[in-house]
């Protein structure tokens, strides 16, 4: 059997590097000093806003694959609760931004965000449970240490410090804790095979989570 924390450290080590280039990304420098063009931060709040609609159903299909009855619950809660309180936040930023929840669903979905929850819901339908929590988690880590990240750096502009401080707040540090529990356990329960596919999803949704931050910086639209 392996150790569930160790299995953590590896899982965190395969995105280390891209938890690095997304701090270094001028989206993020650019909330942080409050540099980043309303523009660009418009077209990630609305890209989200259709992602989280999706990432709510890859969270429910976790809690149907899940081994325990804590994470059925725990998946479920998240899927129903911290969802709707991006969504949330989201509808008031947008609100800010000159436009509103019911506009932003009527743009577009662009092509990183349809690649991105196209290959979650995939994950989470086809796979495995390990296969799924594997896709949704950097989902929770990044945005939690982009979060602490940028908290104490703050931001000039008061819209990036809301944003900042929705990330940074204890509630969703403590969801991502709940969530690395949960894969470290199930990592115990797991054969080596499970362990790579874990490994391998853990990479490639982190490197999608990277390609929706440069997608919004580059304020991205089909080309046809
Ligand atoms: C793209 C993306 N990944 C993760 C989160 C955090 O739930 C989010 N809101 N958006």
């Amino acid at each position: 059997m392996i150790n569930g924390n160790q299995f953590l450290s590896t899982l965190w080590s395969d995105i280390e590097h891209i938890h690095a280039a997304v701090l270094a990304h001028p989206f993020i420098t650019g909330l942080s000093d409050g540099t980043l063009p309303r523009a660009a931060f418009r077209h990630f709040i609305t890209q989200d806003a259709h992602y989280l609609r999706d990432y709510a159903r890859v969270l429910a299909l976790c809690a149907t694959k899940a081994h325990h009855d804590a994470d059925v619950t725990m998946f479920a809660a998240h899927s129903a609760n911290a969802v709707a309180a991006e969504q949330e936040l989201h509808a008031s930023l947008l609100a800010e931004l000159g436009t509103s929840a019911t506009a932003a669903a009527a743009e577009p979905i662009t092509p990183t965000t349809v690649a991105y929850t196209s290959y979650l819901l995939a994950s989470a339908y086809r796979g495995s449970y390990a296969e799924a929590v594997g896709a949704v988690l950097p989902c929770y880590w990044l945005y939690a240490r982009v979060g602490a990240h940028l908290r104490s750096a703050g931001s000039p502009d008061p819209l990036y410090a809301r944003w900042i401080d929705a990330y940074a707040d204890p509630a969703f540090q403590s969801v991502t804790d709940q969530v690395l529990a949960a894969t470290a356990r199930l990592a115990e329960e797991s054969s080596p095979a499970e362990h790579a596919l874990i490994r391998k999803h853990n990479h490639t949704a982190g490197r999608h989570e990277y390609l929706f931050w440069d997608a919004a910086w580059r304020l991205e639209q089909w080309p046809v």
